[in-house]
């Protein structure tokens, strides 16, 4: 299996927002290191989470990027995108596995030990671990885990570790201090004046 990149973008659909255009902006800038997670939101339909998974998968490939769908492992495969990402509320994830296949990428979500080595003996390629610090992007997490959460957590398991929640370019050396592999952000670069920099900024706190 090919090594994970080290930052993830996670679309955001939200009203107002262009999630095409922030992959495009960051797609030159971390080329192989950027692993783009096609989420959107509950009320999108199959349909229109197709489309734009079908659409970054398309932008990903020739850059050398990773395309994962989060929650609709049937939109993954039926765009033929590198994997997938579960949470609590998805296939368990065994089952993601038999879905996807052994060759696919499959993130899990976890925020301690159990659930993480859990996750990791029933086939997860990686871990999504937090929140690590407040985010109004995602109402409903549990309190922020911090850097010491992300610690916890990457001495328990043997697979990449990639901290998710409220992470920006300031916060990337604290969470890599703690062992993070990488980090997933949404605001980071849907929020950025400029997605470009943003990606850059976020690329060298996480290569330096
Ligand atoms: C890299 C990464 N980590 C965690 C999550 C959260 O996934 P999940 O718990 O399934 O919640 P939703 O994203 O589905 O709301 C993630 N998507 N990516
Ligand atoms: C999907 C998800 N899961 C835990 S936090 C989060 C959202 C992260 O968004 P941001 O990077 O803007 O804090
Ligand atoms: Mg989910």
């Amino acid at each position: 299996m090919p090594s994970l990149g080290r930052l993830h973008l996670i679309t955001d659909t939200r009203p107002g927002c262009d999630p095409l255009a922030v992959v495009r902006a960051a797609l030159p800038v971390a080329r192989a290191d950027l692993v783009v997670q096609v989420r959107v939101d509950d009320d999108t339909t199959d349909r229109q989470a197709y489309d734009l998974a079908r659409r970054v998968r398309a932008l990903c490939v020739p850059y050398g990027a990773t395309c994962l769908v989060n929650d609709r492992l049937h939109v993954a495969l039926a765009v033929d995108a590198h994997g997938g990402h579960v949470g609590a509320d998805d296939l368990p994830v065994a089952a993601a596995r038999r879905v996807l296949g052994p060759a696919a990428v499959l993130g899990a979500t976890a925020r301690e030990p159990g659930t993480a080595a859990r996750a990791v003996a029933a086939g997860a390629s990686y871990l999504g671990v937090g929140p690590c610090h407040p985010t109004a992007t995602k109402t409903g997490l549990p309190d922020p885990i911090g850097p010491a959460g992300i610690r916890a957590v990457a001495a328990a398991v043997d697979v990449p570790v990639i901290a998710i929640g409220g992470v920006t370019a300031a916060t990337v050396p604290a969470l890599r201090a703690a062992g993070a592999h990488g980090v997933a952000v949404v605001g980071a670069l849907s929020a950025a004046a400029d997605p470009g920099r943003a990606t850059a900024e976020l690329i060298a706190a996480l290569t330096c």
